[in-house]
């Protein structure tokens, strides 16, 4: 695919990011591309908002899956971008369309020039939540072309244009979401020893909870417990009936998860006493780790010094990945791809370089070439 082509596809995509399992209009348009390019060796199929191709090999031996994610974040695009999105309050802010784009110019590649074996491509909705692997992988859209082994990319931005970077073992952490409910008792401004102010109590909780992991985590056992949102009250002189906080929980084992879920319903009872409240903990989506098969990670390395892509050694993030699920079943591994951006993932204004494209369907051709050798 010519690199103008792939800029427009990244740019249509990127004017229409939709939330998970809401991926209507980057379902049809993806439906689109692909029926372009289809011929009788390829097989469609749809998954909820997701889509699965399948392209056959000349003489297949396996199945080499290739997994992308689709949806965007509920974040105001800042960029000046004159392709910015047209969905109020919506953003592709974690490179969704660039996965996206790069898995369509992969799958091209891969039409025009015929491998052995089968290869199949998911675009799977909703990774930024409530999370699409786990439900697509129970699918029988998923079983009847289930893959012998798997791989996916997401795009770094502090990493240059032309490198790529990987690690064997542990690359993404767990991660669980929080969602609190705070009822107390609202009132006027003026009275607030007749009310339960849930904005004190909410405000009060963040602080609190901050000493599960400095002071209840072994420090060589990396955890995170972010709140990313806070809401409380209506308006300036009357006292918040209730509040709620939005958060994550990130940890490098599984198990340190269920530690901080109970330290922190610990505290919300110790809350519901002192400030003669209610409050509803939910964990909403939860993912396993992302743990990169040690033979695939190699592979990939080699694949990438004859594709002449620079590779470096990953570290560890505190970032989750529902993919996590897809190589719990089944082998292969994730890497990360330099888009060279000066913001960050989940940044408004995150501006990754399109050059980044070629690349990485450069890397994802190779790899599934090095695959169906091995
Ligand atoms: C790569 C990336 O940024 N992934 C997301 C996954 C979010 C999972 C879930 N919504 C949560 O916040 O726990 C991330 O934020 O790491």
């Amino acid at each position: 695919m010519k690199f103008e082509t792939l800029q427009q596809i990244r740019r249509d995509l990127h004017q229409i990011p939709e939330l998970g399992f809401q991926e209507v209009k980057t379902q049809a348009y993806v439906l689109e591309k692909i029926q372009d390019m289809a011929t009788e060796r390829v097989e469609v199929a749809k998954w909820r908002t997701g889509v699965l191709v399948k392209v056959s090999g000349k003489n297949p031996s396996k199945v080499i899956g290739y997994r992308c994610d689709m949806d965007g974040l509920p974040i105001t695009e800042k960029t000046n971008y004159t392709f910015c999105s047209t969905h109020e309050g919506r953003m592709h802010a974690c490179g969704h369309d660039f996965h996206m784009t790069i898995a369509l110019g992969a799958l091209q590649h891969i039409i025009e020039h015929p491998i052995q074996d089968d290869v199949v491509i998911l675009f799977q909705p909703a990774e930024e939540g409530p999370g699409g692997a786990l439900p697509m992988m129970s699918s029988e859209e998923f079983k009847r072309w289930k893959p012998d082994c798997i791989f996916a990319l997401h795009i770094a931005p502090e990493l240059p244009v032309g490198t790529v970077s990987s690690k064997p073992g542990l690359l993404f952490a767990n991660t669980s979401e929080l969602f609190l409910d705070f009822v107390g008792k609202g009132g006027h401004a003026a009275y607030p020893h007749l009310t339960k102010d849930m904005s004190v109590a909410a405000g009060s909780f963040i602080s609190q909870i901050q000493e599960i992991i400095s002071r209840g985590i072994d420090p060589l056992d990396s955890a995170v417990l972010t709140i990313g949102k806070m809401e409380s009250g209506h308006v300036q002189n009357a006292i918040a009936e209730t509040a709620r906080l939005e958060g994550t929980i990130r940890t490098l084992r599984p198990e340190t998860i269920d530690i901080i879920k109970e330290k922190l319903e610990s505290i919300v009872r110790g809350f519901e006493i002192n400030f003669d409240c209610t409050i509803t903990v939910d964990y909403g989506a939860n993912y396993y780790q992302v743990y990169n098969h040690d033979a695939y990670v190699h592979l990939f390395k080699n694949a990438m010094k004859i594709a002449g892509i620079t590779f470096h050694e990953a570290n560890k993030a505190m970032t989750g990945e529902d993919f996590g699920y897809m190589l719990k079943d089944i082998p292969g591994f994730m890497f990360w791809l330099g888009v060279d951006s000066p913001f960050g993932l989940h940044n408004n204004q995150l501006q990754p370089k399109e050059e980044s494209l070629v690349v990485g369907i450069n890397a994802v051709v190779s790899t599934i070439g090095a695959l169906s050798k091995s």
